[in-house]
């Protein structure tokens, strides 16, 4: 099976998860975009959605799924999103589509958090994935110096093929930071969290998954945690 067989099985076996009535969280990248397909089958048995960008909320509205601001929204049943990584404990990277800020805002009113990803991204050690983070523009040299200090290779993300910063949905920019061994994902993602100029880190570990549906050969395994 090809890579985006495996990513379309687990967002096929992830509707199990959709509260009818409900309104659900939709994540950001390859993965959540063919959760948005299949969710539009469907589309009918839910309330609404929220959406943790704006490519998604764009996605979700062209099949004809109502989006809710969430601050119109009291609580949210499930979130469903996709991870560049996930341990075992089911603390994972995430902000490759450098959506991180709005999706951690979104799982963090949500009861259920659904990571659906191929294969590849369980991982022993969080870290391979360079962590993506998102800064304030006028602090992104000040929080590069203190992101090497804790032993990575920070570089900050820029628009393809070009040297400008890549600006994120919030106007922020985002420094990937390579080369980080993470033992401890609690630990480093509070010590990342105080630093003064980060808006967010995609490191999901206080907030972590509750269940990984994982697109594998020999079909979709689920994880709980
Ligand atoms: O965190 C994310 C976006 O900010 C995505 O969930 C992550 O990058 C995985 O993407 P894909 O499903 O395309 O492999």
């Amino acid at each position: 099976m090809t890579q985006d067989e495996l990513k379309q099985a687990v967002a096929r076996a992830a509707i199990e998860y959709v509260v009818d009535g409900e309104i659900i969280g939709v994540g950001t990248g390859s993965t959540a975009n063919f959760f948005i397909d299949e969710l539009a089958r469907i589309k009918d048995r839910i309330k609404g959605t929220v959406a943790s960008s704006e490519a998604t909320a764009a996605r979700l509205r062209g099949h004809g799924i109502e989006v809710f601001d969430l601050n119109d929204v009291p609580s949210i049943a499930v979130y469903i999103d996709g991870a560049d990584e996930i341990n075992a404990a089911g603390a994972m990277i995430k902000g490759g589509g450098a959506a991180l800020t709005r999706e951690k805002i979104v799982a963090s009113v949500s009861k259920q958090f659904v990571c659906i990803a191929d294969g590849s991204k369980l991982v022993e050690v969080l870290g391979k994935f360079a962590l993506p983070v998102e800064v304030l523009p006028m602090a992104r040299n000040a929080v590069m110096r203190k992101l090497a200090e804790l032993g990575g290779q920070p570089r900050l993300r820029t628009k393809p093929g070009t040297d400008e910063a890549f600006i994120t949905d919030n106007g922020g920019e985002l420094i990937d930071v390579a080369g980080l061994q993470i033992t401890d994902p609690v630990a480093l993602e509070t010590r990342i969290n105080q630093i003064v100029g980060v808006v967010a880190v995609g490191l999901f570990a206080q907030r972590g998954a509750n269940v990984c549906l994982l697109g594998t050969s020999e079909g979709v395994k689920k994880l709980t945690f």
